[in-house]
């Protein structure tokens, strides 16, 4: 197994509302495992903290790797508001980390390590990128965007897509991570069952018969 690359974190956002998926996506069955702790254990191995940032008072399900938990300090303000405190929480020395979402259950170890060597020097972040559009939230960050992300946010930005347009890119495709599919988002009950069956897994209950 690969180590770990030095001062690296990976930053999971949780919170939201779920609209669309009528149920809190984090905490929805995958496998033996929920769609949170799934995405905790594919990106830990890369990093040397893997930080959950949830919605204050948020219920999340056990995990089977160490993982900080912190809370969105502003709650209902997004995703963004999400980035801005991961990043305004890494431990001392770490200089860049991943930004992901609890949502996406196809992305894999080896391209959350791919993304880290696509971020060079010269570039605020890597970020996935299809030909349609970017996905800000399968990307690498330095952490002194946060600084850029807070300044977004006071002046009214909600959109990670606003945010990026504000950083110097490195745009990755998904085929130099694996293929399409990891960009797979489960937001509907369509697409959870999708997901499901493209990880190979049996369907799940939905509704979930229980919170956990
Ligand atoms: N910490 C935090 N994470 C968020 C917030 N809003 C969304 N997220 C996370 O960001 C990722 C993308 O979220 P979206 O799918 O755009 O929004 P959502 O609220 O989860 O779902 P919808 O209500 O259907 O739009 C998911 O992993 C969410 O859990 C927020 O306000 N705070």
């Amino acid at each position: 197994m690969q180590s770990p690359i030095p001062q690296s974190a990976a930053i999971i956002l949780c919170g939201g509302q779920s609209r669309r998926m009528g149920a809190e996506k984090a905490s929805l069955a995958f496998g033996a495992e929920t769609l949170l702790s799934r995405i905790a254990r594919i990106v830990s191995p890369v990093v040397t903290e893997t930080i959950i940032v949830a919605a204050p008072q948020q219920t999340l399900p056990k995990f089977s790797v160490d993982v900080r938990v912190v809370y969105d300090e502003t709650p209902g303000l997004g995703p963004l508001e999400g980035v801005r405190c991961g990043l305004d929480s890494v431990g001392p020395g770490v200089d860049r980390a991943l930004v992901c979402g609890c949502d996406t259950p196809l992305i894999t170890t080896e391209a959350v390590r791919i993304l880290f060597e696509k971020l060079d020097d010269l570039c605020d972040a890597a970020v996935t990128a299809d030909i349609e559009r970017m996905h800000p939230t399968f990307g690498v960050y330095r952490v002194h965007a946060a600084g850029v992300a807070a300044r977004q946010l006071l002046a009214g930005e909600r959109s990670l897509h606003g945010f990026v347009r504000h950083l110097s890119i490195t745009a990755v495709s998904p085929a130099e991570l694996g293929g399409d599919q990891l960009l797979h988002n489960v937001n509907t009950p369509e697409e959870y069952a999708s997901a499901l069956l493209a990880a190979g897994l049996p369907p799940a209950e939905f509704p979930p018969p229980s919170a956990p």
